[in-house]
């Protein structure tokens, strides 16, 4: 008898976690991390519950499973979710350098129920994505204004950096 676990398996206990996360006064959206090696973490959403917009269930999987392996960088870890990630959530993905993501319901899904997945993801397709949420660049014409690459000169020249 096998003991593997497959992608199936994953995603089913993050659609689990989803509905038990409802019933503990959370969104419906559970995830996994799941590292090459198999060590799997969970993740819900707690958005309402901790008064935190950005504790959607992929992030606290990724937050959860980079403090317990004291690293920031999940190469070879898979996301698994029981729905398509938001924009925010698939940066996230991408800046713990997560190798695949694999998903159940989609962000129509989602939407089907008020939630603003597929409105965020027009934002970035969007040319006038200014009505929803303005973005500009300021310069800074005060003399005694610290320099835009001020912070990255410094970075570049530090020999003791941590590249991510
Ligand atoms: N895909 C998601 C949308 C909203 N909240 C979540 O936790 N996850």
């Amino acid at each position: 008898m096998s003991t593997t676990v497959t992608a199936e398996q994953f995603l089913a206990r993050s659609i689990r976690l989803a509905t038990a996360n409802v019933l503990n006064s959370g969104g419906p959206f559970g995830a996994m991390i799941v590292t090459a090696d198999g060590r799997a973490f969970d993740g819900v959403n707690r958005v309402t519950a901790d008064n935190d917009p950005t504790a959607h269930a992929e992030v606290t999987a990724i937050r959860t499973a980079c403090r317990e392996l004291g690293t920031f960088d999940l190469s070879g870890a898979t996301l698994y979710t029981s729905c398509e990630p938001c924009p925010m959530c698939l940066a996230s993905a991408l800046w713990a350098r997560v190798e695949r993501v694999v998903f159940a319901a989609d962000r129509h899904d989602a939407a089907s129920v008020g939630f603003d997945d597929a409105v965020f993801y027009e934002y970035f397709d969007n040319k006038d994505r200014d009505s929803l949420m303005p973005v500009s660049k300021l310069a800074l014409d005060d003399p005694g204004a610290p320099a835009p690459l001020e912070p990255f000169n410094t970075w570049n020249t530090l020999e003791t950096r941590i590249d991510y």
